[in-house]
């Protein structure tokens, strides 16, 4: 059995799991069920959001029929041969669009065992004139596989419907701490900036490394994840170890962003999460989608009668968390790409 180094308790799915903390399971679907059942949503809501930064969504709408489509265009893509897969190769596009190989990423320095297609809006490139933000390097195509055209369908069918449940739930979250739920429509909209992975992780790397994805934050506000039945995903929690997060189908496991953690001065949480790599010659498929805003939003604090608690944004020297989200992904995308920055972006590498 594989142990963590920071964790006292076994890192793969296991019966003989001494200790399993289950996240909260949320039905979206309580927000149209009458003043009773909203009311009960927004404690959950609360509750999961401020204490946790993760939990469980059912009652999405979305349909398995929507996910099946998705997850097999998925397998297949996976399943196309290397040559096919390199020619969207991630190192050809400065918008860090198309197919990472499996050791490429990086995450807290150290490898990453998975291999990805990173997907965005469909927006012609641009490159920034002299004086603009460098983060509108990340606005650009996405490179598709010619071979598989359903995946281009799935994934931006997916990426839309997503778009609609996130922003959803991101009103319910805010009226559930007494804020307006209407206080960020102006960072998304028509020029929002998703971002949709298709992942595959591998099975156990040959050296006995176990990180399938090193532990971090994510950017935006929200990210709705579609694992599979494989497991594998770990959630730091209050006593400082990663936790399990066992796979229920249907659900998408939500977890909250950089940017809400910001906004919200630390009410809300956004918490380090990270994969174990799946035993042997196991594979694991997940879909993360990133709900995130314009790449020129800066996100105003949120104004909600909490505020007085909030303990304020997680410091981490390693990791400044920025308002300004364009910023705050391309932070990250330079230290995970670092071939991608290489070849394109060195000038950059010195942080603004
Ligand atoms: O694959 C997963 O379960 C999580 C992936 C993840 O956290 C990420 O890509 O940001
Ligand atoms: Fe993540």
């Amino acid at each position: 059995m594989t142990h963590s180094p920071r964790s006292p308790y076994p890192t793969h799915p296991s019966h003989e799991r001494p200790y399993q903390l289950q996240l909260p399971v949320i039905d979206l679907s309580a927000a149209d069920r009458g003043p009773q059942a909203r009311a009960l949503l927004h404690a959950q809501l609360h509750d999961a959001a401020h204490r946790v930064g993760f939990f469980q969504l059912v009652g999405h709408g979305v349909s398995d029929a929507e996910t099946t489509a998705l997850t097999s265009a998925t397998r297949r893509f996976f399943a196309l041969p290397e040559a096919d897969r390199l020619a969207l190769d991630n190192v050809n596009s400065p918008h860090f669009r198309g197919y990472t190989r499996t050791g490429d990423e990086r995450t807290g320095g150290s490898r990453d065992w998975r291999d990805q297609l990173d997907i965005g809006p469909e927006r012609p490139a641009r490159a920034p004139a002299p004086g603009e933000p460098a983060y509108w390097w990340l606005q650009g195509p996405n490179q598709w596989p010619a071979a598989l055209p359903e995946l281009r369908t799935a994934a931006l069918g997916w990426m839309e419907h997503l778009t609609g449940v996130a922003d959803r739930l991101l009103r319910e979250l805010l009226a559930s701490i007494g804020a307006s739920p209407d206080f960020y429509d102006p960072v998304f909209g028509d020029r929002a900036h998703p971002h949709l992975k298709l992942v595959r992780y591998p099975g156990s790397s040959r050296d006995g490394a176990d990180q399938g994805v090193g532990a971090h934050k994510d950017y935006g506000f929200l990210t709705l994840l579609l694992q599979d039945e494989v497991g594998g995903l770990q959630v730091e929690r209050e006593d400082g170890a990663f936790h399990d997060v066992p796979p229920l189908p249907g659900a998408f496991v939500v977890n909250l962003g950089e940017l809400l953690e910001v906004a919200t001065d630390g009410y809300l949480v956004a918490t380090n999460h990270r994969v174990v790599s799946p035993p042997g010659a196991t594979e694991r498929f997940s879909v993360p989608f990133f709900y995130n805003p314009r790449l020129d939003a800066r996100v105003e604090p949120l104004a909600f009668p909490y505020a007085p608690r909030a303990p304020g944004v997680t410091s981490d020297p390693d990791n400044p968390l920025y308002a300004e989200y364009g910023r705050n992904e391309l932070k990250g995308k330079l230290r995970a790409h670092p071939q991608v920055t290489a070849r394109h972006h060195a000038d950059l590498l010195v942080p603004a």
